[in-house]
């Protein structure tokens, strides 16, 4: 028999009371001080680092459930650490700037929405909401960044659901055929549909709005028949659309919302061309008619989604929450410098620690990226081999091998998933307590996501990386990152980092610096672009004080 997602958040808080109870007063278990392998025998030639304390992830028995893991991040909810936000620096640009709120009680989203948001025991609005819902509610178009983990989906997703539930649209015209959604989320992956497709349907729950998603990789067939049901939010890949409007079975022209989330990884993608087309050339209203909201942890400002910005959103507000661009500093970020031969044997190290510190006999979830599809089918295969459960996440296999992949890891079944980036971004599981990244990327904003796995809704998480030198083009992003989140910079990154910096390594400028991307480009140099919206802004508020000064694109800045 099915339950419904209101009877599992009922079921579940039971447990979770349970859990709770139990495990609040316990002390952390003993953890044993980690030696790494390269450090055992070779210390690097750059440097003695200082050998950091390894403190495996440790897993709370309340934030693991051993179900049956379920598509999405529905479902589970663990209770967000608020007082981590406490003093998060927030900046708004653009004519005025509704106030935030503190509560969702002060906010006028409906008697339907505010008891979905109590069902899944949202009791504070995070910082991203409580600027960014009021400004959407006010009808205002928007640009948003903030820090991975931190509330993005609902800021966008409530606003759009109320507003829905408010307003009043002409009759749908009457054809069978074709869908006539009223918003469209559009996200660069798959699972991150999904996952979006299932936290509005849970927001929706029991108002009305039917939630469907269109993504690629699956047959058409089941999705359009969904659509034929009716639609009110869209949830869909750009290739999966362009595909369904093309066929003319859905039409944009009642498009009220269009939100993209995550909009510089689907500009990375290649994905452009078919997002302008769904934007520009195709029946949706234009900007000023529809309302437009961008999101991301990272908006590099020199990047082509600046240039999107500018076309698709109308007299805009830009917000920035946190140090955007940034990681958040609930992550520990640990930097190992290990060759490329003795990669696997350090992992192996640092698993059987994180095994011998689990505990219900359970492994803390580990999501391990790599840089190609080949390298993570054999390291998982090597994995496997020596007694650790792991899967793989990753463009070459199916749609169904990798949505199997993802539930067998969030559901604790196989604890390690190795991933290429197609697991970086969004993608929002409770348990993960490490991300090692096995080979870093060469993109610092990639490294932000990735790790942004974990270290979820204010708690806290471990990420290691292994670097060594194929990897100097990220040294000084990382190095500046690090710090920026006050994490301890070992020595030897110090110097790699250094020597990049004089070495004249700004091949890679997003690698080389950019690290506040958050940052409305509207304040520099003047930017005025087209008619029709985009403003010279100048209203800001910064009470952590960031982001002054230098107005000049060009020039390294304070935000390099
Ligand atoms: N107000 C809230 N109270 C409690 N939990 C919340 C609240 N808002 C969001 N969450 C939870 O926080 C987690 C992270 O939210 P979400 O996935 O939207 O983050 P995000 O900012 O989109 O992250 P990313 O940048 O990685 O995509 C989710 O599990 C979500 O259910």
């Amino acid at each position: 028999m099915t339950t419904s997602w209101a009877d599992a958040v009922a079921e579940n808080d039971d447990n979770n009371n349970n859990n709770n109870n139990n495990n609040n007063n316990q002390a952390p278990p003993a953890r044993p001080t980690y030696i790494p392998p390269h450090l055992r025998k070779n210390p690097p030639i750059l440097a003695n680092p200082p050998v950091p304390a390894y403190t495996a992830p440790s897993l709370s028995g309340n934030r693991y459930s051993g179900g049956g893991g379920g598509g999405g991040g529905g479902g589970e909810n663990f209770v967000i650490n608020f007082a981590a936000y406490e003093d998060i620096p927030v900046e708004t640009s653009g004519d005025n700037v509704p106030p935030p709120v503190n509560t969702f009680a002060e906010i006028d989203l409906g008697e339907a929405l505010n008891l979905n948001i109590r069902r899944c025991k949202y009791v504070k609005p995070t910082p991203v909401q409580r600027h960014a819902i009021p400004i959407s509610l006010g009808g205002r178009d928007l640009m948003a960044c903030a820090q991975t983990g931190s509330g993005k989906t609902a800021a966008f997703c409530f606003p759009i659901i109320s507003g829905i539930l408010n307003g009043k649209y002409a009759q749908k015209p009457r054809d069978m055929r074709t869908a006539y959604p009223l918003a469209l989320i559009l996200s660069p992956t798959r699972e991150l549909s999904c996952q979006i497709h299932e936290e509005a349907k849970k927001f929706s729950y029991q108002t009305g709005i039917r939630v469907v998603v269109a993504y690629g990789g699956t047959p058409v067939r089941e999705q359009l028949a969904e659509l034929q049901r009716g639609v009110d939010i869209l949830v869909a890949t750009p290739g999966r659309l362009n595909d369904l409007l093309e066929r003319a079975r859905v039409s944009l022209q009642m498009i009220r919302y269009l939100a993209l989330d995550e909009a510089d990884r689907m500009l990375d993608m290649g994905f452009e061309p078919q997002i302008r087309k769904i934007v520009e050339q195709m029946d949706m209203p234009p900007r000023g008619v529809r309302q437009t909201l961008l999101f991301s942890a990272t908006f590099p400002k020199r990047d082509t989604v600046q240039r999107l910005a500018s076309d698709f959103l109308a007299n805009y507000i830009f917000l920035a929450v946190g140090r955007v661009g940034s990681s958040t500093d609930l992550i520990v970020q640990r930097v190992e410098f290990v060759q490329e031969s003795d990669k696997r044997s350090h992992l192996m190290d640092l698993l059987h620690a994180q095994r011998d510190n689990g505990s219900h006999g359970k492994q803390a979830l580990t999501l391990v990226f790599v840089e190609t599809k080949k390298g993570a089918d054999s390291l998982e295969y090597w994995l496997c081999s020596n007694g650790f459960p792991a899967t793989t996440i990753h463009g070459d296999r199916s749609q169904q091998e990798r949505e199997h992949a993802l539930r067998s890891f969030k559901s604790g079944q196989t604890p390690i998933l190795v991933a290429t980036d197609v697991a970086a971004r969004g993608l929002d599981i409770p348990h993960v307590a490490h991300v090692v990244n096995f080979d870093l990327p060469n993109d610092i904003d990639d490294y932000v996501h990735r790790i942004g796995r974990t270290g979820r809704a204010g708690n806290t998480g471990l990420a290691t990386a292994f670097f060594n030198d194929n990897n100097s083009s990220i040294s000084k992003a990382l190095a500046d990152l690090m710090q920026e989140s006050n994490q301890e910079v070992p020595v030897w990154l110090q110097k790699h980092a250094a020597i990049r910096s004089y070495g004249g390594g700004g091949r890679n400028r997003r690698s080389g610096g950019g690290r506040f991307g958050g940052r409305d480009f509207r304040r520099d140099s003047g930017f005025n672009r087209g008619s029709g919206g985009a403003d010279n802004s100048g209203n800001t508020t910064s009470p952590g004080g960031y982001g002054s000064g230098n107005n000049n694109p060009g020039a390294p800045s304070a935000w390099d």
